[in-house]
């Protein structure tokens, strides 16, 4: 046994002394609690996604459509979770995803993720649009602690830059470039409220505080100047003109591994490999970007096959419970990142929160390995799985 099944006997135990656990430990309910203590604007923006969400469905639908079929009698006593990705040692194939504007979900946003991320040893990527500065969360993350930059890549070379090498210095040591998000896509929950935090000031910390930023509209951006700043973020955050051949600025730029996030086609995969990406992480970003797109999980086998061991293939998008996990690894991706679930566990308990999410699914996940017969995640192959 491991430490994290005995987290779930520490609830039982727990039981024992009439305690339950505060939070819900099948976290497809976290969702539905989340709503009830965010307001009607970050509920939508965090459970909305691209048009009529056809995608966001399709990513669930894509897991029902596989299931596991459990092996026995296979010595499954000794566990192990542990993988190294893109040369960081994790204790589970599962990362904390990029997600911005994390304070519109709790007070501490991207602070109490990066304590609950540095508590558990579990990845974190943070995201370009956070609410607190790439510095901030390194520090609230500690000393040590793994943690991946997410890079919304900007028109203004010169502030890519100054986000790589402050990301650098902050020891942040994989780079993750996302690819889907280079304008935001048609998302009626939002736009039906009028609301996007970012004109509201919530998620532009790491600009304001950049000193290229500042350079570029005259000083530090104070109230006298917060308007114009805000103009010049959305005409600077994404850059639609950009092509395969940049790449080989990033490349210049980050001699730490990259990932492109948002990788859907087998050719594009093929392109990251030939760029000299370290690799691709499988992902339709929640759905909120193109409705009507391929589910992340159909896509996936597609990738793997197309890279084969020339990258490393990584998957998001759906992933609700430990089960996922497996099935997503049996379909040939490394690790996953974890991404609406956390930010539901975060809304409702704030570290605490953030840290049961983690316990629960990493918990779930070596329960389900075991009783599938699986000690190891590279153990985990499409033949633990039948089409329902
Ligand atoms: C509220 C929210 C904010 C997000 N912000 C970012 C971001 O800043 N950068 C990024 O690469 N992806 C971002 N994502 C996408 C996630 O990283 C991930 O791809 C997606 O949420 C996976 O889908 P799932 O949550 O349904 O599993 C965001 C997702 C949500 C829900
Ligand atoms: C102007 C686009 C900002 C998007 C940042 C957050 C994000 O990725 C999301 O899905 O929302």
């Amino acid at each position: 046994m491991s430490a994290l099944a005995d987290f779930q006997n520490s609830i039982y135990l727990q039981g024992l002394g009439d305690v339950r656990p505060s939070l819900p430990t099948d976290l497809t309910r976290l969702e539905g609690l989340a709503e009830g203590v965010l307001s009607a604007q970050a509920f939508g923006y965090v459970a909305g996604s691209a048009g009529s969400e056809a995608t966001a469905r399709a990513n669930r639908d894509a897991f029902d459509r596989w299931r596991i079929v459990p092996r026995f009698l296979r010595d499954v006593a000794h566990r192990d979770l542990s993988v190294d990705v893109l040369g960081t040692a994790m204790p589970s194939p599962i990362l904390l995803a990029p997600i911005g504007v994390q304070s519109i979900f709790h007070p501490d946003g991207e602070l109490a993720t990066a304590r609950a991320a540095g508590a558990e040893g579990v990845t974190m990527v943070l995201s370009t649009a956070s609410s607190h500065s790439i510095e901030e969360v390194a520090e609230a993350n500690g000393d040590g602690a793994p943690r991946w930059y997410q890079l919304y890549w900007p028109k203004d070379r010169d502030l890519a830059v100054s986000f790589l090498e402050r990301a650098k210095a902050a020891g942040y040591t994989a780079l993750v470039v996302t690819l889907d998000t280079f304008t935001l896509a048609w998302r009626p929950r939002d736009l039906d409220q009028a609301y996007l935090p970012f004109l509201r000031g919530i998620g532009v910390a790491n600009y304001f505080s950049d000193p290229v930023f500042q350079k570029a509209v005259g000083g530090p951006v104070t109230d006298a100047n917060r308007d114009a700043a805000l103009l010049h973020w959305v005409a600077n955050f994404g850059n639609p003109s950009l092509t395969w051949d940049d790449l080989v600025f990033l490349r210049d730029h980050w001699d730490g591994p990259i990932a492109l996030k948002g990788v859907q086609h087998p050719d594009d995969a093929r392109r990251a490999v030939d760029a000299g990406m370290d690799g691709v992480i499988v992902s339709n970003h929640g759905g909120r970007q193109v409705d009507g797109a391929v589910a992340s999980l159909d896509a996936l086998p597609g990738v793997v096959d197309a890279v084969r061991d020339q990258a490393t293939v990584l998957f998001d998008s759906g992933i609700r419970t430990g089960s996922d996990v497996a099935k997503a690894l049996a379909l040939g991706a490394k690790a996953v990142l974890l991404a609406r679930p956390y930010a539901y566990g975060l809304a409702l308990g704030g570290q605490a929160g953030v840290q049961h999410v983690l316990r629960c699914i990493q918990a779930e996940l070596e329960l389900t390995m075991a009783l599938s017969g699986v000690t190891r995640p590279d153990e985990l192959s499409p033949e633990i799985l039948v089409r329902a």
